[in-house]
């Protein structure tokens, strides 16, 4: 299968400490890759490097290349709101605006300049009816997003990403904050996105990763300690860190 994300001798550092140490990783196109590893191991910071939301903060040096797509992402040249398009992001906690569902979703595509109703009327309700949650809301969608519960918003933030028609989705443990129900459709909802969009997700629950990713990579203080097939990895750990924390000894 195509990598449609190369990551080459990535360093990154906050100030004097180093977060990511020589990170080395290609990942596939239509495929699920999860980042497991304890607290502080660095996994969101990896995850921010890939649509440079790390850019954000002032303290971050990183050195090391990226390529998306074959293009390089830390390239002088870069214009990191195309980059941000094409990499969409949604975090642990559902964060919808607060304003209307459509407007949530209509949000993006109408900061990228696209005014018309009807196009919007149909972005919206694509990317709803993509993150499984349009029969849901096809009738209070001028009602305002926060009056969801949590396993919904988080749906309407996936939707929201996808309205700008992103590649790849970055999802920062997307269902720490919900109920076991909300987190299975969700889960559900992964295996169907990998079809059109390459999906990223850093989760705490070993579970999780051993059933919705294709890949998996294990963090520990910065380093890549093992990356391959989560089949392989969850049965025939490579490393013995890994075995020790997939199998429950820390962590
Ligand atoms: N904005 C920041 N400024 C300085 N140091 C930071 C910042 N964000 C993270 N760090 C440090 O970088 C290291 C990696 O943190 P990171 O949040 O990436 O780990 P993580 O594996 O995602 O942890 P968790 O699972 O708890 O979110 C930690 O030592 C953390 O303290």
């Amino acid at each position: 299968m195509e990598n449609i994300i190369e990551v080459r001798n990535l360093n990154l550092y906050y100030g004097d400490h180093q977060a990511l140490k020589n990170i080395n990783m290609d990942i596939k196109k239509n495929s699920i890759t999860a980042f497991i590893g304890p607290s502080g191991c660095g996994k969101s910071t990896f995850l921010r490097t890939l649509n440079r939301m790390n850019d954000l903060i002032d303290s971050v040096r990183i050195e090391g290349s990226i390529k998306i797509d074959g293009k390089e992402i830390y390239d002088k040249n870069t214009d990191t709101i195309s980059l941000r398009k094409k990499v969409g992001m949604v975090f642990q906690q559902p964060n919808p605006f607060p304003m209307s569902i459509y407007d949530n979703i209509a949000y993006g595509p109408r900061v990228h300049g696209i005014k018309d109703k009807k196009t919007l009327d149909k972005i919206v309700e694509d990317s709803l009816k993509q993150a499984a949650i349009y029969d849901e809301v096809k009738d209070v969608l001028k009602k305002s997003a926060l009056g969801l519960s949590g396993g919904q918003q988080q749906r309407i933030c996936i939707a929201r990403a996808l309205a700008v028609q992103p590649e790849i989705l970055l999802m920062d443990e997307p269902t720490s904050a919900l109920d076991p129900i909300s987190t299975l459709k969700i889960e559900e909802l992964m295996e169907q996105l990998k079809q059109k969009y390459t999906v990223v997700v850093v989760t705490h629950n070993m579970q999780q990763a051993a059933r919705v990713s294709d890949d998996t990579a294990f963090f520990l203080v910065g380093d890549l300690v093992e990356f391959g097939s989560t089949k392989q990895m969850f049965s025939y750990p490579k490393d013995k860190r890994t075995e020790d924390y997939i199998t429950g000894r820390f962590g």
